[in-house]
């Protein structure tokens, strides 16, 4: 097969883990007989610094024209720490995920047995813990209506959700749920948010389309709680924008680290497949950054967007092989025993034979 792949690395160590990405990708095509076309692509700070626009037009026509996208990460402390700049890196992101329809942003939960002891919850608690969270992408909070009055003194930012985003939504977590263990859990905040009750209401309405499914709700709180206390009692979740931004953060501690953490961003036109860690700023440089969140976006891009299940468990097979053997990054194997981004990209493309 001819690949064609976007690549947006963007800021901090967004490049570093994208290169070994694009390593293991490229022996993966090399043994399955595919042809790589990768056509990189500015965004964030990077672009910012470059033509002033964190998503410029000619970066989301390559990504429109791609067969799927690899994106690394954005953002630097120079922009988050001057709150009045009107131009942010983000922005990129956001502009992106909206042009490209990604309205479903899917973020399994992964638990390594050869790193169960690295988790800060006990083991018992976590080897059975396996769940995704499906994240509405394109709607709420992040893209109503936001802005300060005349005065600068106040400031606001609407959340805002259609029955037909919320429906779409929820219709695709009850699909996985239907090919997981048919257990959907919806997570709002109906007891105080409108938008939630909107959740809520469409949810109680499909329900009785999916009778195999069990459907519970949850408050965001408590699901908080859950995630840590229960884990296991999770199989898919379904949530709005940003409550599955904040949860999915909290459920890669369970792993052992965030930089393990892989997603798929998909939707209406091309799909977009990133990790669900940030531009790490203080490791840009130094080889330190895990590089597998970004590695096993890779395999998710080709069971997902390629259709290639061979290929994708191939390159999860040899993450597993890595994490037992121990050629793994600092965040995992402490200061001593680490290998680099690199090295540990090396060795996973080199299993590939
Ligand atoms: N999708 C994205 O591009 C994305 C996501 C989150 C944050 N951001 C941006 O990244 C910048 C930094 O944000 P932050 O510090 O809150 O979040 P972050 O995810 O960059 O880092 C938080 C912590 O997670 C750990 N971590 C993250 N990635 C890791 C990796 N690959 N290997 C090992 N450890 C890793 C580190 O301990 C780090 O201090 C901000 O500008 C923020 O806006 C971008
Ligand atoms: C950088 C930021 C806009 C982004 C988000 O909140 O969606 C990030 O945290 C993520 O999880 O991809
Ligand atoms: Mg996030």
């Amino acid at each position: 097969m001819n690949l064609d792949i976007a690549v947006l690395a963007g800021d901090g160590i967004g490049p570093e883990v994208v290169d070994q990405a694009q390593k293991v990708s490229n022996a993966i095509a090399k043994k399955y007989g595919h042809t790589i076309n990768w056509t990189p692509a500015l965004t964030g700070a990077a672009a910012i610094d470059a033509v002033g626009n964190p998503y410029p037009d000619e970066t989301h026509q390559i990504c429109m024209n791609a067969d799927a996208v690899l994106f690394g990460a954005i953002g630097l402390p120079r922009f988050d720490n001057d709150p009045s700049n009107p131009v942010r890196p983000e922005q990129g992101l956001l502009a992106m995920r909206k042009k490209l329809g990604l309205y479903a942003n899917i973020r399994p939960t992964l638990v390594f047995p050869s790193l169960l002891h690295k988790s800060p919850l006990r083991q018992e608690l976590i080897e059975n813990a396996d769940f995704v969270c499906i994240r509405e992408l394109t709607g709420g909070i992040y893209f109503g209506d936001k802005g300060r009055d005349e005065s600068r003194n106040t400031a606001y930012d609407h959340c805002v959700y259609t029955r037909e985003e919320v429906e779409r939504i929820i219709r695709l977590a009850y699909s996985y749920a239907m090919q997981r263990n048919k257990k959907l859990t919806i997570v709002d905040k109906a007891n105080v948010l409108e938008t939630s009750r909107l959740w809520r209401e469409v949810g109680q309405g499909l329900e009785k389309e999916y009778p195999e499914v069990k459907t519970e709700y949850l408050l965001v709180d408590a699901a908080a709680m859950r995630i840590i206390q229960w884990p296991e009692g999770f199989d898919v979740m379904v949530t709005e924008n940003m409550f599955g931004d904040i949860l999915t953060d909290e459920a890669s501690v369970i792993s052992g680290s965030m930089g393990l953490m892989p997603s798929a961003s998909i939707g209406l036109h091309t799909s977009v497949f990133e990790p669900i860690h940030g531009s790490y700023p203080q490791a840009t440089g130094l080889n330190i950054a895990n590089p597998i969140g970004t590695v096993l976006s890779a395999a998710m891009m080709f069971e997902y967007a390629f259709k290639l299940m061979d290929e994708a468990q191939e390159i999860k097979d040899v993450v597993n092989k890595s994490l037992a053997e121990g050629v793994v990054t600092e965040d995992i194997a402490g200061k001593d025993k680490a290998y680099g981004t690199s090295e540990v990209g090396d060795w996973l493309a080199a299993q590939i034979k």
